[in-house]
């Protein structure tokens, strides 16, 4: 490959020095604003760079434990002073590489400030209990222990968030990480890992190999010093990686898909409904595992909550996600925009009907990217693809019910339970709602995304492994409970 000598190769961090791949091989990594624009090249890495960063963090792992947690804290607290520092760069490069308009990739990276402060904090709080002991003479507690080497497998659709709400707890509690990064996104990710560099971590405690995830993945869900597993992602890799863990021992933690419902009752506010439904359903180019994707409407509003969404639909300004006032960017990759303009042919010949969008979008400039128009279906059924499969991209499938009872029957009837909400003035339809639906976020009144860092995130059903990230619940995936009994002599 003949490189840009303009644009910036990004290394491998391993061992608290950044390095080239062992075979230098690179790649370019892309924006989807415009396909001819390189963001940076990245290693394209082997397996023989991976065992070299899981060994390097064995090895650093084993004082890095032995800090308080306090100490461990403090490095976090510096990292989050680096990173605030350089919000407007890392954002911009995530818009230029991902596709999310700016506002919203600064907005991502003040909460991965805010996650890590956050972190930093919990080195300060209790990691155990005292248990009465049937004897009276002893004394018996559990006390939380780190995993050992935390392989962390993350998507590119939040490139600092989620990279950060995994790494940070993983840190506090005393493992080490290896962070490989989706390809798509890994320019961003290395200036993230730039900020842990800069906050002069001991050596080896973070490491960052970037590679395809069938190699530097896959070499993470094998190698026999890798203890547990964070993973974010498609449910297809999702379990391949649950398995992979599973068969050799080591602890693991997948976030996947969602088919996140909204239910607009007939008593609901719909101009509050009508702008979480766009918000939920649209912002970065649909592209969150907590976006609104099935419009649930009762019958007597759903004529009105119609035309009100198409209206607002078609005032969505598209364009380059770096310009003020454009409010959708392009879908992240060209693979993305294939799967999402599939889906929409194959709701056409389910029998759906196109309200709105349905297209690529080729004027001028943007046919040199990803664009796809925000698009809405009508006369959707429950038993469609585009009702029951993941899209990823600005598609909102509109479905009538008669009834509450059978819009959180519809609401259910699907494989994943990530996130709902309901749209109601009601208390009863609330408390319905709050008991019924099977998901592991359910919002009254508000989007289905949105995500808050000290409260505990994850699905029930195929959405996630049944465990919970972030807030105080991370402490569960990322110790392990070690019971003590004292009895003196
Ligand atoms: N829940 C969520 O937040 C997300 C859901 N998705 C869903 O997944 C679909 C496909 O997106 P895609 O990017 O392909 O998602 P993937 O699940 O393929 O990618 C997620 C991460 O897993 C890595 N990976 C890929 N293959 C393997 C493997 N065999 N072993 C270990 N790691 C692997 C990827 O690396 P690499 O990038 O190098 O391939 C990336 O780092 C989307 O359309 C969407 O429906 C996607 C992203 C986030
Ligand atoms: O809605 C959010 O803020 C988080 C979404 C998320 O975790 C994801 O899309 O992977």
């Amino acid at each position: 490959m003949v490189l840009k000598t303009d644009v910036k190769i990004f290394l491998n961090y391993i061992n608290g020095e950044w390095v080239e791949s062992t075979n230098s091989e690179v790649e370019a990594s892309i924006s989807p604003a415009n396909r001819d624009e390189i963001v940076g090249y990245i290693q394209k890495s082997s397996i023989e760079d991976l065992n070299k960063a899981v060994e390097t963090a064995s090895v650093a792992q084993k004082s890095w434990r032995k800090l308080s947690g306090a100490e461990r804290g403090s490095y976090l607290y510096k990292v989050a002073d680096i990173l605030e520092a350089r919000i407007d760069d890392i954002a911009e490069t995530m818009t230029r590489e991902m596709g999310k308009t700016l506002p919203e990739a600064k907005g991502e990276t003040a909460r991965g400030v805010a996650i890590l402060r956050y972190y930093a904090g919990e080195g300060m709080r209790k990691v155990g209990d005292v248990i009465p002991s049937s004897d009276a003479g002893a004394l018996m507690f559990t006390s939380r222990v780190p995993l050992g080497v935390v392989g962390v497998i993350t998507p590119w659709n939040f490139p600092v968030a989620i990279p950060i709400w995994k790494i940070a707890p993983a840190l506090v509690y005393g493992n080490a990480v290896v962070l490989k990064p989706a390809q798509e996104t890994a320019v961003t990710a290395a200036k993230v890992i730039e900020c842990f560099a800069d906050a002069k971590l001991p050596n080896g405690i973070i490491n960052f190999v970037t590679g395809r995830g069938t190699v530097i993945g896959q070499g993470l869900i094998d190698h026999p010093q890798v203890n547990g597993i964070t993973f974010t992602g498609s449910d297809e890799v999702g379990k391949q990686v649950g398995l992979g863990a599973l068969s050799r021992g080591a602890k693991y933690q997948l976030e996947m898909g969602g088919k996140n419902p909204v239910i607009v009752a007939e008593d609901a506010d719909l101009d509050l409904a009508v702008e979480a439904t766009i918000s939920g359903g649209l912002r970065s180019t649909g592209q969150k595992c907590t976006a609104t994707s099935r419009v649930i409407v009762h019958k007597d509003v759903y004529e009105t909550f119609k035309e009100k969404l198409v209206s607002k639909v078609k005032e969505i300004k598209v364009g380059n996600p770096l310009e003020d006032g454009v409010w959708m960017g392009p879908s992240a990759s060209e693979s993305q925009l294939n799967t999402v303009l599939s889906y929409i042919e194959k709701g056409k010949e389910e029998g759906a009907k196109l309200l709105v969008g349905g297209n690529r979008i080729v004027d001028g400039e943007l046919a040199n990217g990803f664009y796809v128009e925000p698009t809405v279906f009508d006369e959707v059924k429950n038993d469609m693809t585009i009702a029951q499969e993941e899209i990823f991209g600005p598609v909102l499938a509109l479905i009538k019910v008669d009834s509450m009872e059978e819009a959180i029957q519809v609401a259910n009837d699907v494989k994943f339970g990530l996130s709902a909400s309901l749209f109601t003035t009601n208390i009863q339809k609330m408390l319905d709602f709050m008991s019924d639906m099977d998901a592991g976020l359910v919002r009254i009144n508000a989007e289905s995304a949105g995500v808050e860092l000290q409260a505990p995130f994850g699905g029930m059903k195929q959405s996630s492994s049944h465990s919970r990230e972030q807030g105080q619940a991370a402490i569960e995936f990322f110790t392990a409970i070690k019971t003590m009994f004292v009895k003196g002599s």
